[in-house]
Formats: structure tokens, sequence, C-alpha cells
């Protein structure tokens, strides 16, 4: 049986990753979303097991003791990172799995997966990156102040990646990935 691919959506904080994915799930049912690992405290009306699996700081550190992660990244603050099995299953079941992530721990997965698909989801611009942050509402001005400045970090590893996509409508970013999906089953390997 052919395996599934490993795609991985990254970008800086607030460029859209979660609304792009979101959409991209309604559209393509079929894929598998992977559920990371945080010690972030949830955000009103987010779910254990549903956005992210809440972990206090020392079970994290257990999860990486235990090797249970592909990968993980400290992040303005907090630990991110994504659970091994359930991406490996996935994969060995035949099934495409997606990764919403930021750019750290992106690399760390290309390293171990240089087969993955790595799409960098960009803003129109800086501006526009930083209103989408402070609109959404859930961080303080130091940690939006702090993610903008990871942002210029991030944005200069775009060259790692296999494709570019700019989010500026939304509809739009979600058609350019799904063509990606489509053009990517399409390879001959
Ligand atoms: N194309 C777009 N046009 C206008 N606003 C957008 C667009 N895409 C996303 N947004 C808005 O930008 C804000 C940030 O989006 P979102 O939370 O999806 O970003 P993210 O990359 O997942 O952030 P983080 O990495 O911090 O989790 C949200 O309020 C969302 O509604
Ligand atoms: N390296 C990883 N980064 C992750 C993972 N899950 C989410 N993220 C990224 O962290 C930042 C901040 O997320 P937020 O929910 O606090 O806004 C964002 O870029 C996420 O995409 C992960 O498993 N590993």
């Amino acid at each position: 049986m052919a395996k599934g691919l490993l795609i991985v959506l990254s970008g800086p904080s607030g460029v859209g990753k979660g609304t792009v994915g979101s959409a991209l799930r309604k559209r393509l049912p079929e894929l598998t979303y992977s559920v990371s690992a945080t010690t972030r405290q949830p955000r009103q009306g987010e779910e254990n097991g549903v956005n992210y699996f809440f972990k206090t700081k020392e079970q994290f550190l257990d999860m990486i003791e235990k090797d249970e992660l592909l990968e993980y990244a400290e992040y303005v603050g907090n630990y991110y990172g994504t659970p091994r099995d359930f991406v490996e299953q996935t994969i060995e079941q035949g099934n495409d799995i997606f990764l919403e992530i930021e750019v750290q721990g992106a690399l760390k997965v290309k390293e171990k997966f240089p087969e993955g698909i790595f799409i960098f989801l960009l803003p129109p611009s800086l501006d526009e990156l930083k209103d989408r942050i402070r609109g959404r509402g859930t961080e303080t001005q130091a940690t939006i102040d702090h993610r903008m400045s990871v942002a210029v970090d991030e944005m200069n590893l775009l060259q790692h990646y296999d494709y570019a996509v700019v989010n500026d409508e939304i509809d739009l970013a979600c058609k350019r990935i799904e063509s990606i999906i489509i053009a990517e089953h399409c390879k001959v390997r």
C-alpha cells in the first residue's frame, strides 16, 4: 500500500495557518490533522484533545524524555510538539497527515521526513501580519511584540520550504494549497 503524504503548513504567528488549515479540512475531509501538545494555557473555547493536548511543563518534558515527540520547539515561552506515533501510524495506513507548526519545528520534521511537503504561508505584508495577531485578541501586547520579532527571523527561512503561499484571501490560499496536494498525489515517485 502507498504511504500517505506528510504535509507541513508553517509560517509566522498570526499569518492564518489555523484559519486556512480549518477551511482546507472542510474542502479535503480525508486529510488527517495532527493535534499538537503544548504547555501554553488554553484560550477561550479551546478544547483539550481537539485544539491541543494541554500539558504541564513536567508532562511535556516527560514526553520528550520518552521520545514521544516527532519534533518539539520552545516558542515565545512555551513548548509545542508533535506526537510521533499518530503521525507515523497515519502515514503507514496510507492516509495524508497535516501538521500546522512553527518554523523551527518544521525544519526538524524536514530532517526526519525529507520526502514531506513543506509549505510556508506568507502574509501580504508585515503590517497586515501585526494587524491579524492584534485583531485576534488572544495575546498581550508584549506577546504580540515578541511574536512579531520572531516572525521576521522565521521569514528568512523560507528558502528551506518547497512552496510559498500568500494568505491574502482565505479561499485563494486554500485553493493554492489544495492544488499543491493534488499535484503531489500525481507526482511520479
Ligand atoms: N486571509 C485572511 N484575511 C484576513 N484575516 C485573516 C486571514 N487569514 C486569517 N485571518 C485572521 O488572522 C488572525 C490570525 O489567524 P490564525 O489564528 O489562523 O493564525 P495562525 O497562523 O494560526 O496563528 P498562530 O500561529 O499564532 O496560532 C485571525 O483573527 C484570523 O481570522
Ligand atoms: N514546533 C511546533 N510548533 C507548533 C506545534 N503546534 C503549534 N505550533 C505553532 O506554535 C505557534 C504558536 O501557536 P499558538 O497556538 O500559541 O498561537 C504557532 O506558530 C503554531 O503553528 C507543534 O506541535 N510543534
